[in-house]
């Protein structure tokens, strides 16, 4: 039965049913998911509708599926990521590409402050040791969080939170990005291999895709040293994984907190067998109030598109 509201094809299928009760009051939903039906899914939803939903650092919106959808003029993201969706076949047909940075991003700074302060104090081992009945035998001293230097590689929106969060630790910040930017009083450092050698921490909130595949190298993990630490909860592509697990297995460097990994969800077993790796499941951003927000990010964007008003966060 046709309905006023606009058509949507939505690519996710975890949804919470409270938010797929929001987006069932607004649009009248299409879905697909990768597999075999996908195709015929697409084909199904083409002739309705003008815009997609999909988690972007996910699933993959290709050329062929686009060329699928003749009236698609918006591809909303879900959550910050979008490197799996083509820009540049979407730029050429005229769709716009939107994601949900932001929405999330202060979860993720939580954090990512996390994992820096539980590497550094060494939570995992302390942990262990009081369960075991090791209450602090032979417990080494791990080094204090405050006043060190962070390193930050990708300030956008997450780093920002994260440098606000490290000045409460009165920690000096120094950021690596594309281009310095205009109005932070942190000291931007042109390259990652200076970052690394200058911060007694650094953590990276790179994003996916090419452009920044294994930008953390070897020598950027040397540079950052045997007193030092690595946080990642960008994305896992932007480390050589084999490097990092030379690095750390050698006390190369001294710690790491990952919650993403270029393998995940597979987890390298000699990543999983060293004790000075914390690792979380790609949870940084998982909040009830980061769920709302993207999507309330997502909901408007969608509505703006239809009512042909200016989008948030184009990406493309
Ligand atoms: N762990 C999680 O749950 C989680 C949650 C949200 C986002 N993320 C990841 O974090 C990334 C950043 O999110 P955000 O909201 O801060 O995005 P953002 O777009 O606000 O910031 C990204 C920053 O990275 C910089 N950058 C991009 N390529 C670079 C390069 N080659 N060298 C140096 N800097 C570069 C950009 O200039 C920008 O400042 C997302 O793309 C996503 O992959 C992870
Ligand atoms: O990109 C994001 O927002 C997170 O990684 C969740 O996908």
């Amino acid at each position: 039965m046709p309905t006023d509201k606009p058509a949507l094809l939505l690519l996710i299928d975890d949804l919470p049913a409270s938010s797929m009760a929001r987006l069932r009051e607004r649009f009248e939903l299409y879905t697909a998911s990768p597999g075999p039906g996908w195709g015929a899914a697409l084909d199904a939803a083409a002739p309705h509708v003008r815009a997609i939903l999909v988690k972007g650092g996910i699933v993959a919106v290709t050329d062929d599926d686009m060329a699928r959808l003749p009236h698609l003029g918006l591809v909303s993201c879900l959550g910050a990521g979008f490197e799996r969706v083509d820009l540049a076949a979407a730029k050429s047909r005229g769709i716009a590409v939107t994601n949900g940075s932001g929405g999330n991003s202060e979860c993720v700074a939580d954090h990512a402050m996390g994992l820096v302060i539980a590497v550094m104090r060494e939570f995992r081992a302390g942990d262990l040791a009081a369960r075991e009945g090791r209450w602090q035998d032979g417990f080494p001293s791990p080094p204090r969080v405050s006043g060190k230097t962070l390193g930050i590689a990708g300030l956008g929106r997450i780093g920002t939170a994260l440098a606000r969060r490290a000045e409460a630790f009165r920690m000096p910040v120094l950021y690596c990005n594309r281009s310095p930017r205009d109005g932070v009083p942190w000291e931007y450092v042109p390259d990652l291999e200076t970052l690394a050698h200058r911060a007694d921490v650094l953590v990276s909130v790179l994003p996916g895709g090419e452009a920044t595949r294994r930008l953390i190298d070897r020598r950027v993990l040397e540079a950052l040293g045997p007193s030092g630490y690595f946080v990642n909860v960008g994305r896992g592509n932007a480390v050589d994984t084999d490097e990092l697990v030379r690095a750390l297995a050698s006390r190369a460097i001294a710690g790491a907190g990952l919650d993403v990994l270029d393998t995940e969800p597979a987890v390298p077993a000699e990543l999983a067998a060293l004790p000075n790796v914390l690792l979380t499941p790609h949870v940084g951003g998982r909040s009830p109030e980061s769920a709302d927000a993207t999507l309330e990010l997502a909901i408007g964007n969608l509505l703006a598109f239809h009512a042909g008003e200016p989008l948030q966060n184009r990406v493309a």
